[in-house]
């Protein structure tokens, strides 16, 4: 299978797409490369489905150039080499789950083993089960192993580990770990940003229908100043909220954490206040706290440029 001029096993290329009066994606870039896991994050109506759309041929776009594989979406032999999870699958509740694993690897032209498949995703104590009596986690891990089991060069996980408990998590995290490492490509998208902080490669920001950040998980996180000064206070959040530089306090237990440009003033602040404070620790921002700054900074800027 070829890939475009870039390298790339699939790419957008200034594409926009709207549904009637809403501009869902404007000139968006994305490149998605073999051996790389790309996260694919934003809030709520970013465009995220509808870039994917795009890149499976679900959707067409009305402006710009859609690759896969260098091909376009819609043609049945770039479709062979990718694995999809989406949101929402509907699948036979009666068949087994062995039953759908052979079925979906049958439409493949080099798949890999029934077995290899399930033990990937985990499913292998569940072949002769019918899909329909399996929890919601079960049905999703089902889902991954007819998303692998085609041998795919570039897999698109949508929010693969929603209902999943932490164990069905990481050994999921430790499957797509080792599809990358096999040299495939993988699109994630995800609200969990802690998950796209254990295996991302790149993260690409949406927002509003456009790109508004790409790089490494380090280097997003290098673009914001925000840190995390983490105590054990009993000052009212009320109060440290009103702090100059403080952008976000919550409490948990008897923790509280404060995301704040002014870690040093904040823990000044603290000390002063509250004799009996304790466990004072402060951190660099992680993900969560570059994401929440960078669709904060968007926010403004499409208020100034309304205004
Ligand atoms: N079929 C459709 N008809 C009309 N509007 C649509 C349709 N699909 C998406 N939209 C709109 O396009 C915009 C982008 O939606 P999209 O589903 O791509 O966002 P998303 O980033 O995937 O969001 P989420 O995180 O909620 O899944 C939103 O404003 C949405 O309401």
């Amino acid at each position: 299978m070829a890939s475009s001029r870039d390298g790339a096993l699939a790419r957008l290329h200034q594409a926009s797409k709207s549904y009637g009066k809403v501009n869902a994606l404007h000139g968006v870039d994305l490149a998605l490369r073999g051996g790389e896991l790309l996260a694919l994050l934003g809030p709520n109506g970013a465009g995220k489905t509808t870039a994917i759309g795009l890149l499976l041929g679900l959707l067409r776009a009305d402006a710009g150039t859609v690759e896969l594989f260098g091909q376009d979406p819609q043609n049945i032999d770039a479709r062979r080499h990718i694995g999809v999870m989406l949101q929402d699958a509907n699948l036979p509740s009666t068949l087994r789950v062995g039953e759908l694993i052979r079925l979906t690897s049958s439409w493949y032209p080099a798949p890999r083993s029934v077995q290899e498949s399930a033990e990937l995703a985990g499913v292998a104590d569940l072949l002769e089960r019918p899909y329909g009596k399996l929890s919601g986690g079960q049905q999703r891990r089902v889902q991954f192993a007819l998303a692998l089991c085609g041998r795919p060069r570039l897999l698109f996980l949508d929010e693969p580990t929603v209902g999943m408990d932490i164990e069905a998590r990481s050994k999921l995290w430790s499957a797509i770990r080792h599809l990358v490492a096999e040299g495939n490509g993988v699109v994630l998208t995800t609200h969990y940003l802690e998950e796209a902080e254990a295996l991302a490669d790149r993260v690409c920001v949406m927002a509003r229908g456009r790109v508004i950040s790409e790089g490494s998980v380090d280097a997003l996180r290098a673009r914001v100043a925000m840190k995390r000064v983490r105590c054990t206070t009993q000052l009212p959040i009320e109060i440290i909220e009103a702090w100059p530089g403080v952008v976000e306090v919550t409490r948990e237990h008897d923790r509280t954490c404060i995301a704040t440009e002014q870690a040093e003033c904040v823990a000044r602040r603290l000390l002063a206040l509250d004799a009996e404070l304790a466990d004072l620790e402060i951190r660099a921002a992680g993900l969560a706290e570059a994401f929440t700054e960078l669709t904060r900074d968007d926010n403004v800027a499409s208020l100034q440029e309304a205004a």
